[in-house]
């Protein structure tokens, strides 16, 4: 069913720059900066910046945190892991949102969804300083019903849906795991929506696979970097943002 304009205008973009700052790290050095790309996104119609300060500092750094936050005027979504450092860097800044996000020293990038449900007491107890301080906290969670639930009784706010085994799926050619994966996405992204959580999605998503998911009519918000840091080396920043934001609306209001 066709999605009126003001539901289409509620999915919004979140551009994710940490691969700017990959590019960066590989020599050292200044350049190419993220907070330069975080302005350029916001200027190309960035609904908000998405950054994620990892433990190891791999890509985004703590004076790119210093940066972004001085410099945007659109909302930034702080993602970090549930360590007592990152707490306190986030109270610091105060940052619209906070994601948190599970992290393994040695993984390539985020493999998975928080586990919510067995850590559901300290993780209450870890979001709720952030909360206080006004921080939008949202848990970057697998399209799975008990840790939604847990997410919903830690009082989180919002969940970010991890897209990474459908785009995976999509990717590799195997349908039927996409379709599967892609069918828990719906169904997940409906339940949590129904418990009065903000849905948002992302993770590896494409020109080629963020259509089925920006027709979901209870997300809100995608988040997306990597494929769009790499597409803006061939098309440049703007006119890659400009492409995912046509694609994004053509799923919502012709889905
Ligand atoms: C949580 C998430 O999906 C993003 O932060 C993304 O993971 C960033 O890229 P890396 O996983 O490569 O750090
Ligand atoms: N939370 C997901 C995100 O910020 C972007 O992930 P990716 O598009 O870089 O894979």
């Amino acid at each position: 069913m066709a999605q009126t304009s003001e539901q289409d205008t509620a999915l919004r973009l979140g551009v994710n720059i940490d691969h700017v700052a990959t590019v960066r790290n590989a020599r050292g050095g200044l350049t190419p900066d993220p907070v330069r790309a975080a302005k350029l996104a916001e200027e190309a119609g960035a609904d908000g910046i998405t950054a994620h300060l990892r433990e190891d500092r791999r890509h985004i750094t703590d004076r790119d945190i210093d940066g972004l936050m001085e410099a945007l005027s659109v909302p930034l979504n702080f993602e970090m892991a549930a360590t007592e450092e990152m707490q306190n860097i986030a109270l610091r800044h105060k940052p619209h949102a906070v994601c948190i996000v599970p992290e393994k020293r040695e993984e390539r990038t985020t493999e998975g969804g928080l586990e919510v449900a067995r850590e559901e007491n300290k993780l209450a107890h870890f979001i709720a300083p952030l909360r206080d301080v006004g921080c939008r906290v949202s848990i970057f969670i697998a399209a799975d019903r008990r840790q939604i639930e847990a997410a919903h009784r830690i009082g989180a706010e919002v969940i970010e849906l991890h897209t990474g085994a459908y785009c995976d799926a999509h990717a590799e050619g195997d349908f039927a795991k996409r379709d599967s994966e892609l069918a828990a996405l719906r169904e997940m992204s409906s339940f949590a929506h129904s418990l009065g959580l903000e849905v948002h999605a992302g993770h590896g998503l494409t020109y080629d696979c963020v259509q089925p998911i920006a027709a979901f009519p209870e997300v809100c918000e995608l988040n997306i970097g990597h494929f769009l840091i790499g597409e803006a080396i061939f098309r440049g920043l703007t006119p890659a943002i400009a492409e995912m934001r046509r694609l994004m609306h053509e799923a919502r209001t012709e889905g």
